[in-house]
């Protein structure tokens, strides 16, 4: 049995290098890899990514092991870069950090690896914190074995990241291994400050999207998604409260200041066609609350779970944004093509059109999907006499069907102690 090489790809942060130094450290024979996404300056001529590579050759040096860099900028632009652009020109919220894990870390590297290396007898170690049921064993043993193949959690909460990873294939899971998987985040730290990657330490955490330099996210976007100019628009009253300067720079549930009024403000909905962004007082207000959505398509990391393929339903958690605590739900399956209903055993604040649905059970993660479509919100729901369905949904027709055929788990009467009780529900 011939054992797989071992690639560990090393970003210049301090997780990857005490992943590359833990495969060193049991022996193993590692090639380093950095991987060149982004090679668009900034005003200022700085690129993030020529500080990146400094000391991603440094860790290799240190470690004595191999490096290697590899050019996958084209690769990024288009299976990353432009998709997240024109998500943002259709008023969505993307994660590029998900298509990036999906397209890039998982795929594209991995054709690489299989490009010089001329088979598939590789791993691509990483450092990011989350494991599998076969982990090491794909190291020692040979990947042909039965393995139980599940994607799970970190035992670091805080850092986990199987959020990312979600939509990566279980063929690249099967060729990876996280080796700080196991860790939680001071533990990393700790190792890295008592060995030779010790200097990886001075780096800042890098935070979200990885391409941007030193400019904040709505000075950036301007340069490739041209500014739509519009009005604050009451949700409630339809009056118009002022205007702002491009709306793909809020986000839903953002607090919003429009000039001159001191209340707060919380953004709604981004109108593309009009460049409207629709706000409702105060934050909490039962508008921005919804127990229910659909999905695109789901994929599933350990394949269709079986209630799926049989066209029942099953309870398990969800997750909408990265560091959100788990809720609990119930999927539908809603369509043949693999849409999902999903109902929320309570309702949710500003769950927004083009973020991704991540399903766990118990540490495991199953999958999810991109939401495309939500539910009634509390609002609607408190006024169940009279829910029109006419704003912002893509199909009302659909919703409305769907409330009277789960009546009650879309539309609960309000309970006592939650935002049913909220007093923002001032109009503007
Ligand atoms: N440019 C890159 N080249 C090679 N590998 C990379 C690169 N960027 C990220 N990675 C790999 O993906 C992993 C997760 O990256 P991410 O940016 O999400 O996490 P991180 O916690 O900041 O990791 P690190 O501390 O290693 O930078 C990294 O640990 C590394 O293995």
């Amino acid at each position: 049995m011939v054992l797989p090489r071992i690639i560990c790809a090393i970003s210049g942060g301090v997780d990857s290098a005490v992943a590359a130094l833990l495969l060193k450290r049991k022996g193993y024979h590692v090639l380093g890899i950095f991987m060149r996404n982004w090679d668009v300056r900034d005003e200022i001529g700085h690129c993030t990514v020529d500080e990146d590579v400094k000391y991603a050759k440094r860790v290799c040096s240190v470690l004595n092991i191999p490096f290697r860099e590899v050019n996958l900028v084209k690769e990024y632009w288009s299976n990353v870069f432009m998709p997240t652009i024109e998500e943002y020109e259709n008023g969505n919220t993307p994660n590029p950090d998900v298509l990036c894990n999906r397209h890039i870390k998982f795929d594209s590297l991995h054709k690489k690896c299989h490009r010089l290396f001329g088979d598939d007898n590789f791993i691509v170690a990483t450092g990011h914190y989350a494991q599998t049921t076969f982990g090491e064993r794909v190291l020692k043993e040979n990947m042909q074995l039965e393995f139980e193949q599940q994607l799970l959690m970190s035992v670091d909460k805080n850092k986990d990241q199987t959020f990312f990873l979600h939509e990566v294939a279980l063929k690249a899971l099967l060729h990876t291994y996280f080796p700080v998987g196991h860790l939680h985040k001071t533990e990393v730290k700790e190792i890295a400050a008592s060995s030779e990657v010790d200097f990886t330490l001075e780096r800042k955490e890098s935070m979200g999207i990885c391409f941007i330099g030193k400019r904040n996210f709505s000075d950036f976007i301007q340069d490739y998604v041209p500014p739509k100019k519009g009005s604050f628009v009451c949700y409630e009253t339809g009056r118009i409260m002022g205007e702002h300067s491009g709306y793909y720079k809020y986000t839903i549930g953002q607090r919003t200041g429009i000039g001159g009024l001191s209340d707060a403000y919380a953004v709604l909905h981004r109108d593309v066609v009009s460049g409207n962004v629709y706000v409702v007082h105060g934050m909490d207000h039962p508008a921005l609350y919804c127990q229910s959505f659909i999905t695109n398509p789901a994929r599933w990391i350990s394949g269709v779970p079986d209630s799926i393929k049989n066209g029942e339903s099953f309870k398990c958690k969800f997750r909408f944004l990265h560091r959100e605590p788990l809720v609990e739900c119930e999927v539908i399956p809603f369509q043949d093509d693999g849409r999902l209903l999903v109902i929320l055993q309570e309702p949710q604040r500003a769950i927004t059109v083009g973020q991704n649905a991540v399903f766990y059970s118990g540490d495991q993660c199953l999958g999810g999907g991109r939401i495309d479509d939500l539910g009634p919100s509390t609002l609607e729901c408190q006024e169940r006499g009279q829910l029109n369905f006419t704003t912002f949904r893509k199909n009302p027709d659909r919703w409305r069907r769907l409330v009277n055929n789960y009546g009650e788990k879309l539309c609960p009467f309000p309970k006592s102690g939650l935002v049913y009780n909220s007093q923002a529900t001032n109009k503007c």
